[in-house]
């Protein structure tokens, strides 16, 4: 790394990350409190611990709002006063919260705002017996102070169990079949199914639930590809699964099985243009979330026949209208969000949520902690821009990578002239965590668990601290994340040392990009960016201007960064709104830009 001379370069080996042991709530909770110990600086730990309200002896109250299994039961009861009151309206949900210190649901309820205003202040721990936490207002809980626990692992495997059965028994029409017999019917030429032997699975998602799908469609005798651009190649090969990309995934699959998050990248990710694509007479599951599916447009495809069948366990709205005409459809096999729900599943969630609540009104912190960090104040305001800054940082570095290479090696540089024992770059570390991670899974990190979700997904995050000589008046001069190993979708973000490299300041409280690969820009990290590479020469700026103008796109920032007067360029330009895809395609087609990128903050 370049360094001017008024800087000395030094090295430290960082805050390692614990190493954890998950065989008992015992070593999980020890090994966070190494983590979070407080540093020299902050004597503070940054965790605020929830506390259950009431005298010392008062044992808390929980309400399990959906039927739990009797083990998360039993260790509630072991430590509060629980009452299980399922089916509440929203305004008897609203009067009970009141009285309550932590309440648990499934997907069924919502913790909206108003459950969070009716509690009080009392409620200071929201449970989710489950993975998503849709139908729990996170901004609301985190407004006031309420702590979100989930169960993430527990129902990995019933929810994989659910997709093999629907591909099953969409693939010999079973519940078609079943139905038939029972209205006195005997078709066995109507019924005559397809063999899954034989057969290409495109595993959309190669995360918890992905991988157990493809492990045991490959048991069942099938091709499975898989398409995630996050995941490791090398964990894919393991099972025998090549990763390749979208347009493979969905032109050569005879089946495809969506188990991606939804995010505002994957929402709708099969739509009429993708349909349009896939083999004629392709078979659909899907065990994630409704909304990764347009289900109009997987309406139209069964009309036209280019998909044969769906077999659904998830809708964009549950439950869905009666006369939801995919419901309805012939080809479709629909479960009512049935995934999680196995007897076994259901124990285990309950003992992974259980313990989770108890030991966070107990004080504990909480590996599966899903809302924002709670920090002091004073540790906040000053490393807050830096804090906004790292996480988008994170947020642009992994949105570089290109499909296909696996996130694994992500080195982090701070340049500051603290000590380095005067600067806690946990919060910093963990949101660049938070930036790389959540765009790309439904793990949501906090300063509680980025280290340990990073670690449960193979990601090494190292650190490095340049000591800057001058005043330590402000924290941090600038932040770099670099990826390693990986190929860039823009190749000009790759540095001479061949990484994926990101470099950051603040300006007048304002995060900024100031360097993408080897080239030096300076945008302001608001709204979203667009990265051009480009020959240097008059006009480029105008002409991108305009196209955005035309386009009605507001450009906050744009500034350009290049290796020498008419040689290659980069330019970076902030907009505030999402430009449409034929503006995106009118940049590409400017002669002058040899390749551009699309990044939302
Ligand atoms: N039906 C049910 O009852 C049920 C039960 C459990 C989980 N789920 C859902 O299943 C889904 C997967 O859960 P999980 O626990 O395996 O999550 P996970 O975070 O372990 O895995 C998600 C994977 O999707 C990948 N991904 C992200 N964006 C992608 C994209 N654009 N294209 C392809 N892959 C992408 C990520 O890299 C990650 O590997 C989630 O939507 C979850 O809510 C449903
Ligand atoms: O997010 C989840 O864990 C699954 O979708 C299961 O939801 P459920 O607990 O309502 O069955």
């Amino acid at each position: 790394m370049a360094t001017s001379a008024s800087q000395t370069l030094r090295t430290t080996p960082f805050l390692k990350t614990p190493s954890l042991s998950l065989s008992s709530r015992q070593s999980l909770s020890s090994a966070f409190s190494v983590a979070l110990r407080p540093s020299r600086r902050f004597s503070k730990p940054l965790v605020v611990i929830v506390k259950a309200s009431g005298s010392l002896d008062a044992k808390p109250t929980v309400l399990v709002a959906e039927k739990l299994g009797e083990a998360g039961l039993k260790l509630l009861k072991e430590f509060a006063n629980v009452d299980c009151s399922y089916n509440l309206s929203p305004e008897e949900l609203c009067t009970k919260i009141s009285l309550c210190d932590a309440i648990i649901v499934r997907s069924g309820t919502k913790v909206s705002r108003e459950v969070f205003e009716s509690a009080a202040g009392r409620l200071k721990v929201v449970g989710r017996a489950g993975v998503g936490i849709d139908n729990v207002d996170l901004a609301a809980a985190t407004e006031h102070g309420c702590l979100v626990v989930n169960a993430p692992t527990a129902n990995t495997v019933a929810a994989a169990e659910h997709g093999i059965a629907l591909l099953a028994a969409m693939a010999r029409n079973v519940a078609q079949a079943d139905a038939s017999v029972k209205a006195g019917k005997w078709q066995r030429n109507k019924y005559v199914g397809v063999s899954l032997v034989g057969k290409t699975l495109a595993v959309m998602g190669f995360g918890k639930v992905g991988s157990e799908v493809a492990r045991r469609a490959k048991g069942l005798g099938m091709h499975v590809i898989s398409h995630d651009p996050y995941a490791p190649a090398d964990r894919a090969r393991a099972i025998g699964v090549e990763l390749v990309s979208f347009d493979q995934a969905i032109t050569t699959a005879d089946f495809i099985s969506l188990h991606m998050p939804l995010t505002p990248t994957t929402s709708k990710i099969l739509n009429d243009d993708t349909f349009a694509k896939m083999k004629k007479g392709v078979r659909i599951v899907n065990v994630a979330r409704g909304g990764v599916i347009d289900e109009d447009a997987l309406v139209r495809a069964l009309d036209a026949g280019i998909v044969a069948q769906a077999a659904l366990d998830v809708f964009t709205k549950e439950p869905p209208a009666a006369d939801n005409k995919l419901v309805l459809h012939e080809n479709v096999t629909a479960t009512p969000h049935l995934g999680a729900s196995t007897m076994e599943a259901q124990e285990g969630v309950a003992i992974e949520i259980a313990e989770a609540v108890v030991g966070a009104l107990r004080g504990e912190l909480a590996a599966t902690a899903v809302n924002a960090p709670m920090v002091p104040a004073e540790v906040l305001s000053e490393l807050k821009p830096y804090v906004v800054l790292a996480e988008k940082l994170g947020r642009l570095a992994v949105q570089l990578v290109a499909g296909g290479s696996g996130v694994k090696t992500v080195k982090v540089t701070y340049a500051s002239a603290r000590a380095p024992d005067d600067l806690d770059t946990r919060l910093l570390r963990a949101m660049i965590t938070k930036g790389i991670i959540e765009p790309i899974s439904s793990v949501f990190v906090n300063l509680v668990n980025a280290d340990f979700t990073a670690k449960q997904r193979g990601l090494r995050i190292s650190e490095e601290r340049i000591v800057l000589d001058g005043s330590p008046e402000s924290p941090l001069d600038f932040i770099q994340v670099q990826i390693a190993n990986v190929e860039s979708k823009f190749a000009s973000a790759i540095s001479e040392s061949g990484e994926i490299k990101v470099e950051g300041r603040v300006k007048d409280g304002i995060p900024h990009l100031t360097r993408v690969g080897s080239f030096e820009v300076d945008v302001s990290l608001e709204g979203s960016i667009i990265l051009c590479r480009q020959v240097d020469q008059p006009g480029m700026i105008g002409t991108v201007g305009s196209i955005l103008g035309e386009e009605n796109v507001n450009v906050s920032f744009m500034s350009v960064g290049r290796i020498a007067p008419r040689k290659q360029a980069v330019m970076a330009i902030g907009v505030d709104d999402q430009p449409s895809k034929e503006a995106l395609k009118k940049i590409g087609e400017v002669s002058a830009i040899e390749e551009f990128v699309f990044l939302k903050l």
